[in-house]
C-alpha cells in the first residue's frame, strides 16, 4: 500500500493506542502523525508484518516504537507480568550509535508514562558491542528486567546464546535499517538472532531504501506481510525519493580542489550543523587532522567559528557515543562532524542543515541515506555531493533514475583567493612538519583507491579515469605512492619516481624521536647498501671488461685449433682415397661419395642434427 495520508490526529487513528500515549505524543510537541505512523501503527499494533520503504526522516521511528509498547500492554493484560528471563520486544540496528538514539526515543516517551499502569515500569537495555561483556549484559538484565531489548546485531546473537535468556515471550521484532540487516555483511547473524524468536511473532522491516523483494522477507521469515511505501512529492507532483525540503545539489570540482572547496564552503556557506562524508576511517582521522591544523593557523576565521568532531567506526563505542552527543548538544559555533557511512543511516540530528559528500558513496542506495541525515521532519536542508569533472557526472543521470533530482550548485569558489591559497600553503606546512602524516596520508590515499575500485556504478566511477595525481595533491602527498593502480596512469602524464613536489625524502623527517631514530638508522644502512651494490657493480663491470678480452683470446686460439683440426682431416681423408684407388678404378666414384658423405654428415653436425648411421642418409 503507497500511503497518500496526509496530517492525521493521533486521536483518529483507526487502532486506539494507549490515551497517556497520544497525551505524550502532543507533550514532546507532535500535533499530528505522519503518513508512515498514520498507517503502519495500526498494521503492526495489531497482527500484521510489516515492510515499510518511507523517505528518510518521515517518522518511521514512532512507527515502531509505539506498536511495541502496545504488544507491551497487550502482553501484561492477557498474560500478566513477565517471567524471569523473558522480554516482549527487539529491536535490530546496524549501528551502535542508531541503537542509542532509538532507545533515547523510548526514553522520551516513558518519562510521561503514568506511575499507576498495569505496567509498574517499562525499560528497555542496549546491548551493543565493545560496552561491558555480554555477561554484564546478562546479569543486568535478570536484574534490571527490562521488556525491550535495543542492540547491533553480534552482542544480540552472542546475548540470546546466554542460558538464562529465554526468548519465548517475544511478540515483535524490528530490523531497522532492515535492507543492511539483511545485506551480506549481517545476514548470517541477523537471520540467527531471528532464529531464536517465537515464529508466531511479528515482524517489521524498516528503511528509506528497501524492496519487498520475496527473498528478503523470506530470510525475515515473514509470513503475507503489508508493504507500506511513502515518498514525497516534488512540485511538478511527481513521486520523489527523498524529503520535499531537502535540496541536493551536485559541486563540479578537479580532484586536487575538492578540499579547498570543502574549507571555503564551511568557512562562508550559512549553516548550524553539518555533516561531511569521507571515504574511510582512516581519512576521517588523517583530514581531522589537517583540517584543526588549518583551522588554528586561519588568520581569516575567529576563534571557534568552526568545531570539529571526527567520528568512525574504529573508534571505541564509548568515544563514538560521546562525540554524537557532544555534537548533537553543540551550541554557538558552526559544528560540523566528519564521519563516514557508520552516520550515514538513521541518525537524527534535527539541527544538522548541511550534509557535504566529498565522493558519493560505493552504494547508491546510501546516498539517499547520507542526504536524508537533513531536510528530516518537514525542516529545510540542503546536501551537496563533490562530482570529478568528466565521467563522474554520468552521476546525475543514474540517480535521476531512482527518483533523486541533483542540481548543479550555485555556490562559487575561487581557487586564487587569498583564503584559497593560505589553505594550500597550510597543508603543505602541515605535511611537511612530520613525515608520519605523510606515512597516514599514503594509507588514506591508497584506501581512498580501493574504495573507489568497489563502486557499483562501475561504469561511471571508472579506475582507468580517475584523477590519480589530481586525488593524490588533494591528500596533500608530496609523491605518489607506488601501487598497482598507478598503471592506470600514461607514461607522459606520470611524474618521474612519482613527485609531485620537489622534496628531498632523505632529509623528510618525524618528529617523534623514536622513529626518527630508527629512519635514520634504515637511511644510514640504505646508503651503505647502495654504496655496496655501486662498488660490486664497478667491479663487476670492471671483470666483464677483462673476460671479454680473454674469451675474445680464447675464441680465436679455439678457431685456430679448429682450423687445424680440420686440415688434418682432410689430409687424411685425401690420403685413403689415394691408396684406394691404387686397388680399384671402380671405387672413384664411391671415394668421391664417401667424400660427399663425409661432408654432409660434418654439415648435419653444425646443424645441430643429432648423428645416425650413414644408412640413414
Ligand atoms: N509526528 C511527528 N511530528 C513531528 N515530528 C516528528 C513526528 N514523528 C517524528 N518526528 C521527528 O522527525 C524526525 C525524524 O524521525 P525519525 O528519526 O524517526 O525518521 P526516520 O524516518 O526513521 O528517518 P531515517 O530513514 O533517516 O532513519 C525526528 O526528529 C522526530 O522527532
Amino acid at each position: 500500500m503507497t500511503s497518500t495520508k496526509s496530517s492525521l490526529e493521533w486521536e483518529q487513528l483507526s487502532y486506539n493506542i494507549q490515551p497517556w500515549l497520544v497525551e505524550t505524543m502532543h507533550s514532546l510537541g507532535y500535533s499530528s502523525m505522519t503518513p508512515v505512523q498514520a498507517s503502519t501503527i495500526p498494521l503492526l499494533s495489531q497482527n500484521k508484518d510489516v515492510v515499510v520503504e518511507a523517505v528518510t526522516g518521515s517518522g518511521k521511528t514512532l512507527a515502531f516504537v509505539i506498536p511495541i509498547l502496545e504488544k507491551l500492554y497487550r502482553f501484561y493484560k492477557e498474560d500478566g507480568p513477565l517471567k524471569k528471563g523473558h522480554f516482549v520486544g527487539m529491536i535490530i540496528s546496524p549501528t551502535r550509535e542508531l541503537a542509542s538514539q532509538i532507545q533515547s526515543v523510548f526514553e522520551n516517551i516513558l518519562k510521561f508514562k503514568p506511575e499507576d499502569d498495569i505496567i509498574p515500569e517499562v525499560k528497555t537495555q542496549l546491548l551493543v558491542g565493545s560496552i561491558g561483556t555480554v555477561r554484564d549484559d546478562v546479569q543486568n538484565f535478570l536484574q534490571r528486567k527490562p521488556q525491550v531489548l535495543i542492540g547491533t546485531p553480534g552482542r544480540l546473537l552472542d546475548f540470546l546464546g546466554a542460558q538464562s535468556i529465554r526468548c519465548g515471550s517475544c511478540e515483535i521484532a524490528i530490523l531497522d535499517e532492515a535492507d543492511k540487516l539483511l545485506d551480506i555483511s549481517f545476514e548470517k547473524i541477523v537471520t540467527d538472532i531471528l532464529r531464536h524468536l517465537p515464529k508466531q511473532r511479528r515482524t517489521g522491516l524498516f528503511s528509506a531504501t528497501i524492496s519487498s523483494a520475496g527473498n528478503t522477507i523470506f530470510k525475515a521469515g515473514m509470513t503475507n506481510p503489508v508493504k507500506v511505501t511513502v515518498k514525497s512529492m516534488n512540485s511538478q507532483y511527481q513521486q520523489i525519493s527523498t524529503p520535499t525540503n531537502l535540496g541536493i545539489s551536485y559541486i563540479p570540482v578537479k580532484a586536487h580542489l575538492k578540499l579547498q572547496f570543502l574549507f571555503d564552503m564551511l568557512a562562508n556557506y550559512q549553516f548550524k550543523k553539518a555533516i561531511v562524508y569521507f571515504p574511510t576511517c582512516i581519512s576521517v582521522t588523517y583530514f581531522y587532522g589537517l583540517l584543526q591544523h588549518i583551522l588554528k593557523e586561519n588568520e581569516d576565521l575567529q576563534e571557534g567559528e568552526l568545531t570539529f568532531y571526527s567520528l568512525h567506526g574504529k573508534l571505541k563505542a564509548g568515544p563514538r557515543l560521546k562525540t554524537l552527543s557532544n555534537f548533537t548538544n553543540s551550541t554557538g559555533t558552526k559544528s560540523i562532524l566528519l564521519t563516514t557511512d557508520v552516520a550515514a543511516r538513521g541518525i537524527d540530528v534535527p539541527e544538522v542543515d548541511l550534509v557535504i559528500q566529498l565522493d558519493p558513496p560505493t552504494d547508491p542506495d546510501v546516498f539517499l541515506h547520507r542526504c536524508g541525515r537533513t531536510g528530516r521532519a518537514n525542516k529545510v536542508g540542503k546536501a551537496f555531493v563533490m562530482l570529478s569533472v568528466g565521467r563522474e557526472l554520468d552521476y546525475i543521470d543514474f540517480m535521476a533514475v531512482r527518483g533523486v533530482t541533483l542540481d548543479e550548485s550555485s555556490y562559487s569558489f575561487d581557487e586564487d583567493s587569498k583564503f584559497s591559497r593560505r589553505f594550500v600553503k597550510g597543508v603543505k606546512k602541515w605535511i611537511m612538519a612530520d613525515r608520519a602524516r605523510y606515512d597516514r596520508g599514503v594509507r588514506s590515499y591508497v584506501a581512498f583507491v580501493r574504495y573507489y575500485s568497489m563502486h557499483s556504478a562501475a561504469s561511471i566511477f571508472r579506475m582507468e579515469s580517475l584523477d590519480y595525481i589530481g586525488t593524490a595533491r588533494m591528500y596533500g602527498l608530496p609523491r605518489l605512492p607506488k601501487m598497482p593502480e598507478m598503471r592506470y596512469i600514461s607514461q607522459a602524464d606520470l611524474p618521474e619516481n612519482g613527485f609531485i613536489e620537489d622534496v628531498n625524502f632523505d632529509e623528510y623527517s618525524y618528529r617523534d624521536p623514536q622513529l626518527e631514530e630508527v629512519r635514520l638508522k634504515e637511511l644510514k644502512t640504505e646508503v651503505e647498501k647502495k654504496k655496496r651494490k655501486e662498488q660490486s657493480e664497478k667491479k663487476k663491470a670492471q671483470q666483464h671488461k677483462n673476460d671479454a678480452w680473454s674469451s675474445k683470446l680464447d675464441t680465436k686460439e679455439v678457431k685456430q685449433e679448429r682450423r687445424e683440426k680440420a686440415k688434418r682431416r682432410r689430409e687424411a681423408v685425401d690420403k685413403i682415397i689415394a691408396e684406394n684407388a691404387l686397388d680399384s678404378s671402380d671405387e672413384e666414384q664411391n671415394a668421391v661419395d664417401w667424400k660427399d658423405v663425409v661432408k654432409a654428415s660434418k654439415k648435419r653436425k653444425n646443424q645441430g642434427v643429432i648423428e645416425g648411421s650413414f644408412d640413414d642418409l
